[in-house]
């Protein structure tokens, strides 16, 4: 009675020609998906996490992955390996697992380390960095996968041995991932730094910028607490890792 079912068909665009709905214009779909079916060049991507199975935590990064691989004319292979599976304590417990994880990963062209909280899992991700970092291998690593690829630069590159987020080693001499929630105006404390954020490109020839088709800034979802340590900043830059991208204040790397 409410005509709701007339309200979607006016979103979806399909509206009523006499008692029926008008033709879908489905060209730009039936294309793209005809091109899908096409596709045979593989491109593999290793999935670096804590879930084996398919989460829905993962459901953005597997629909971007997708869209990515049609738009470039690849075949998305992708790859679960559990990070804990790379991890040298593995090679004794569970060798099977330990040599399976290692050959997906030597086999992949691209790896992702995506987001996570706690620790487990973490040190079997910096070995996935290290490898992707010595081998060429393009890495991508969002929210947590950034922070191990900082400190895994800052333990292999610049030989701080014990580098860590202080998320997972509160006591670690070399902090280069420190807690550094966001003040609210509204809420009492320090909370989380979730939603929309904009990131500034202070490198307009880095690849990020020109993904974002240039842009000088982006907005981006977050849902975090730690971030890279300003202090050890300048230090990291020194040593060779560019942040490309930071937020209005410069603290924030992003
Ligand atoms: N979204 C994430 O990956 C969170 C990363 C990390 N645990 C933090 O809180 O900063």
């Amino acid at each position: 009675d409410q005509k709701a079912h007339e309200a979607i068909l006016k979103v979806l665009d399909l509206q009523l020609v006499g008692k029926v709905p008008r033709e879908p214009k489905l060209a730009e779909w039936t294309e793209r998906a005809s091109k899908f079916d096409k596709l045979k060049t593989p491109v593999k991507i290793a999935m670096v996490g804590k879930y084996t199975g398919l989460s829905d935590s993962y459901l953005s990064v597997l629909k971007a992955l997708l869209h990515a691989s049609v738009a470039m004319e690849r075949k998305l292979v992708l790859e679960w390996v559990p990070s804990c599976d790379l991890e040298n304590s593995a090679a004794k417990e569970t060798p099977e697992a330990h040599q399976k994880a290692w050959k997906l990963l030597k086999g992949a062209d691209g790896v992702l380390v995506p987001g996570g909280f706690g620790d487990r899992g973490v040190e079997g991700k910096i070995l996935a960095a290290t490898y992707a970092r010595e081998k060429n291998v393009p890495y991508l690593g969002i929210c947590l996968g950034m922070q191990v690829a900082v400190i895994e630069f800052a333990r292999s590159v610049m030989k701080l041995g014990g580098a860590n987020s202080t998320e997972f080693d509160p006591a670690t001499a070399s902090p280069c991932v420190i807690f550094m929630p966001e003040g609210s105006k509204t809420q009492m404390g320090a909370t989380m730094r979730l939603g929309s954020r904009r990131t500034h490109f202070l490198a307009n020839n880095c690849k990020s910028a020109k993904l974002y088709g240039n842009a000088t800034s982006i907005d981006e979802r977050h849902r975090h607490r730690y971030e890279v340590n300003p202090e050890m900043v300048p230090l990291l830059e020194k040593a060779g890792l560019s942040f490309v991208g930071k937020d209005e204040s410069g603290r924030r790397m992003e």
